[in-house]
């Protein structure tokens, strides 16, 4: 099966996670000639091929060196660019792409989010057959007072067809753990009164998957949940029960090492065979650990013997989770393969 060609819904992709080492070199390459940076090439820092970071590894990556290159309108036009291409270049034929507003230097949060917008729109109209739509993500390590201006961002720049359909809590498992995700709990239940999708990062370690912290987390009615690793067996049973929608990303679970066993353990095993769920298949970062969604079908096929229907129903299954509205919903049940 040409999985490339698959046409494919992509819903957990966390922007600056999503920049390949090739562009981020290329970023380098030009600030270092003008003198814009003392940083040492992605390409050393990084080397190509290397995808075995760990939760300990992974999270200082952004915060003390990608987010030091990526800085100012130019380099985040040719990031967001080389992004979008890349998925599609892949088949994705619906992307909603996440990421953490931040203020640089030169920038503030709010002119950050509205390059992405601008750059989305640009690329959508010279390539009309993938649709893309941003989601905006609260880090878990973030104060009240920044996940509440994220808040404000999004209900304003809120647009189904152009804009920001949606909020994510993400960020390093290990901040706040406890049940302590509650000091945002006014924030999301906003977000949902303001007509926003709700997706959260759900027991993606065994630190954010304590019995307290997925009762909140569920609290806040999401649509959608990430990972869905560490629960606990009542949790799964509500997540049937509210047949939400499961982001699933075996590569970056696999490669992190947040599941044991590879691929053949992977839960993807556990909820395929549960009625209610839906599945999307998500590359998570895949900048940092290198597999394409295409790859992640194969795997899938591979892994739990799954035929050229079974993708595409599996494909087909991330319509009904999408944050785009009913339009959009259409577009894609159209032009998705059913068999
Ligand atoms: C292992 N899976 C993950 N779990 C939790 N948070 C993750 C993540 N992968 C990425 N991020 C979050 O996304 C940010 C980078 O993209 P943006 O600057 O937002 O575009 C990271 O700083 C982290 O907070």
């Amino acid at each position: 099966m040409d999985y490339v060609s698959l046409p494919k819904i992509e819903l957990h992709a966390h922007l600056t996670g999503s920049v390949s080492r090739h562009t981020l070199h290329e970023i380098w390459k030009k600030k270092k000639a003008s003198g814009q940076t003392d940083l040492d090439d992605p390409l050393v820092v990084m080397p190509e091929g290397k995808h075995d970071y760990n939760l300990q590894t992974f999270f200082p990556l952004f915060s003390s060196y990608i987010y030091n290159l990526i800085t100012d309108e130019e380099s985040i036009r040719y990031a967001v660019n080389s992004v979008l291409q890349g998925f599609l270049d892949d088949g994705i034929v619906y992307l909603e792409l996440r990421t953490t507003p931040r203020s640089t230097t030169n920038m503030s949060a709010e002119t950050y989010i509205t390059i992405l917008l601008n750059a989305i729109e640009e690329f959508e109209k010279s390539h009309p057959q993938m649709h893309t739509r941003l989601i905006l993500s609260i880090d878990r390590r973030h104060s009240v007072e920044t996940a509440e201006s994220i808040l404000e961002l999004a209900t304003r720049l809120q647009n189904s067809t152009r804009g920001v359909v949606g909020i994510d809590l993400c960020g390093d498992p290990t901040a706040r753990p406890g049940g302590d995700v509650s000091i945002f709990t006014p924030v999301f239940e906003q977000a949902s009164r303001a007509g926003l999708g709700i997706t959260v990062h759900f027991a993606e370690a065994e630190a954010s998957g304590s019995y307290e912290e997925l009762r909140t987390l569920l609290s806040w009615n999401p649509d959608r949940l990430g990972h869905v690793i560490w629960e606990d067996e009542a949790a799964k049973k509500e997540i049937a029960k509210r047949e939400l929608c499961l982001e699933l990303c075996l590569s970056c679970n696999v490669q992190a090492e947040m599941i044991h066993g590879g691929f053949e353990a992977h839960h993807f095993k556990h909820w395929k065979d549960v009625k209610g769920p839906k599945i999307s298949l998500g590359t998570d970062d895949v900048g940092v650990f290198g597999s394409p969604l295409s790859n992640e079908y194969r795997l899938v096929a591979k892994h739990f013997h799954l035929d050229r229907s079974q993708i595409c129903a599996l494909a087909r299954q991330g319509i009904e989770g999408i944050f785009g509205g009913d339009q959009e919903k259409e577009r894609l049940r159209q032009v998705m393969w059913k068999e």
